[in-house]
């Protein structure tokens, strides 16, 4: 467990984003919280005594020059049941980003100390009150871009994450106990470990579970960062049309005039929940002038990022030799053939079925907005290839669980060799303790302090 050294220092921060809103809200932590507000707030009651989870009417008033700097509402939260355990008071000013540096300067000046970001979290999670993956699961519904990816940080906010892998390292500990025993006793009875009855256990209520994790940790990924989606074609197929009518918004311009769209334009899209980042390029066409190749060069660099791309042809026109020529430089790239324009009812079947051997084809008009749900449902199924194998269950580990769950599953596996082959029973404990150490290092228990400087680092200010 961490120690709870050195945090007796207050803390404080404005809480609320920069720029104007209804309401901004200042934070404070720590053992002097309370006396700080005493100092700077003038409530209207005269007997105004802070009971805890009270929120009471008033002014912020600087003593050294008698100015008062917002009318507010303020609370003080008794430890330990606040936030982050500690004495905590809130003061709700006006949402101007003046005031409440107003305020916060005159906090400053009491000796108070400005809140590092993620501050008043890690301490949540330093005095335990939450654990590692809660404290990740904040970050990540800061960050969610889709509501899906609200749903899935609120359940891990929950302790659904913290919940699994605690059942494990129950288990687990509950095998060291036998296993000590056995240890401690060499000549005993050597049936005192059941190893078959191990075995089945070691399978069930470790490798399984942590098998089933692994599986969600596509999910995660896809959810947390998002996808890179980017519409290529040569000029005038209709890529600036499919973007305007995914957004459904006039986002880019649309011309007949091939050669429209110079600078890359991108934006974010909800496709089943997961976070898309949609860019329209230029056309890709030889020959074109200064500006038109830049753009060019431009979206050959952002088709070698992307993690999809959608090759559009015009399905009203013949493919051509240049069409070929684009699909085989991208054909590189998981992608989808995007056959546009099909309400000119004039698709060259004898061109595109061939295509169909190396990636999915899908027919749309841009246009008159034919095809777009099969469009969406064919990306969702060729980034998420996966998802029918994720559990509904909301579990998503990130990439830093990943690495712990690999490590801990590799230590699982030699184990249950081990047992397997009867090997001696001190060998069983070092990757028995392996095994409990990576899953403790998810929950945040036994986690180094760099670790936890990274992870807190990627908070905003106030949180
Ligand atoms: N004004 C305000 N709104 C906010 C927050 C906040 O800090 N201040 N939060 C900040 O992120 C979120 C709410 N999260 C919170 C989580 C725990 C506790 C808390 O005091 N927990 C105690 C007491 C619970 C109880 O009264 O039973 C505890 O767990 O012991 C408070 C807020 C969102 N809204
Ligand atoms: N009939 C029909 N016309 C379309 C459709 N989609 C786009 N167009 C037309 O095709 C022309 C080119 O559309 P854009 O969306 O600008 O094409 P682009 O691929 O972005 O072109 P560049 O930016 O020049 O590379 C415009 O006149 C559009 O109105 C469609 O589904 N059906
Ligand atoms: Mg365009």
């Amino acid at each position: 467990m961490h120690t709870s050294s050195a945090q007796s220092q207050t803390i404080a921060a404005i809480s609320t984003p920069a720029g104007s809103g209804g309401i901004g809200i200042i934070r404070m932590s720590g053992d002097e919280a309370l006396q700080v507000l005493q100092r700077i707030f003038k409530p209207r009651v005269s007997d105004c005594s802070f009971a805890s989870h009270h929120l009471y009417y008033g002014h912020i008033v600087d003593s050294a020059t008698g100015r008062t700097l917002d009318e507010v509402l303020a609370v003080y939260m008794r430890a330990p049941h606040t936030y982050t355990r500690e004495d905590v008071v809130e003061v709700h000013c006006h949402g101007s980003f003046l005031v409440l540096q107003n305020v916060l300067e005159l906090i400053l000046a009491q000796g108070v100390a400005l809140a590092a970001a993620g501050e008043f979290t890690k301490r949540a999670f330093l005095n335990g009150r939450i654990d590692l993956t809660q404290a990740e699961a904040v970050i990540d519904i800061l960050s969610a871009r889709t509501r899906k990816g609200v749903d899935l940080a609120q359940e891990q906010l929950s302790g659904a994450l913290y919940q699994r892998i605690d059942r494990i390292r129950k288990s687990l500990a509950q095998m060291r106990a036998v296993i000590e025993v056995a240890i401690d006793f060499p000549d005993e009875d050597v049936e005192i470990v059941d190893h078959s009855h191990i075995i089945r256990q070691l399978q069930n209520e470790v490798a399984e579970p942590l098998e089933r994790l692994l599986k969600n940790v596509d999910q995660g990924k896809i959810y947390r960062e998002g996808i890179s989606v980017v519409i290529a074609g040569l000029p005038n197929v209709g890529k600036s049309s499919l973007l305007n009518t995914l957004l459904e918004e006039e986002r880019a311009l649309v011309t007949e005039i091939p050669g429209t769209t110079r600078d890359t334009i991108e934006e974010y899209l909800d496709v089943h929940g997961m976070p898309v980042r949609l860019i329209d390029t230029a056309g890709i066409r030889d020959n074109a002038g200064k500006v038109e190749e830049m753009g060019i060069q431009r979206a050959k660099s952002l088709i070698n990022e992307a993690d999809l791309v959608l090759f559009m042809l015009d399905g009203s026109r013949d493919v051509s030799v240049e069409d070929l020529k684009l699909y085989t430089a991208v054909s590189h790239k998981p992608m989808l053939v995007v056959v546009n324009k099909i309400d000119l009812n004039k698709v060259d079947k004898h061109f595109i079925d061939p295509l169909q051997t190396i990636a999915p084809v899908v027919h749309i008009s841009a246009g008159k907005q034919l095809g777009i749900d099969e469009l969406k449902d064919a990306i969702f199924r060729r980034v998420a290839s996966g998802a029918d194998q994720w559990e509904e269950q909301g579990c998503a580990p990130n990439v830093r669980h990943k690495q712990a769950l690999l490590k801990a599953h590799g230590a699982c596996l030699r184990l249950r060799d081990a047992f397997e082959v009867g090997a001696t029973s001190d060998l069983i404990a070092v990757d028995l303790q392996e095994c409990l150490d990576q899953l403790g290092d998810i929950v945040g228990e036994t986690t180094t302090e760099d670790i936890l400087d990274v992870i807190f680092e990627q908070f905003c200010l106030g949180k």
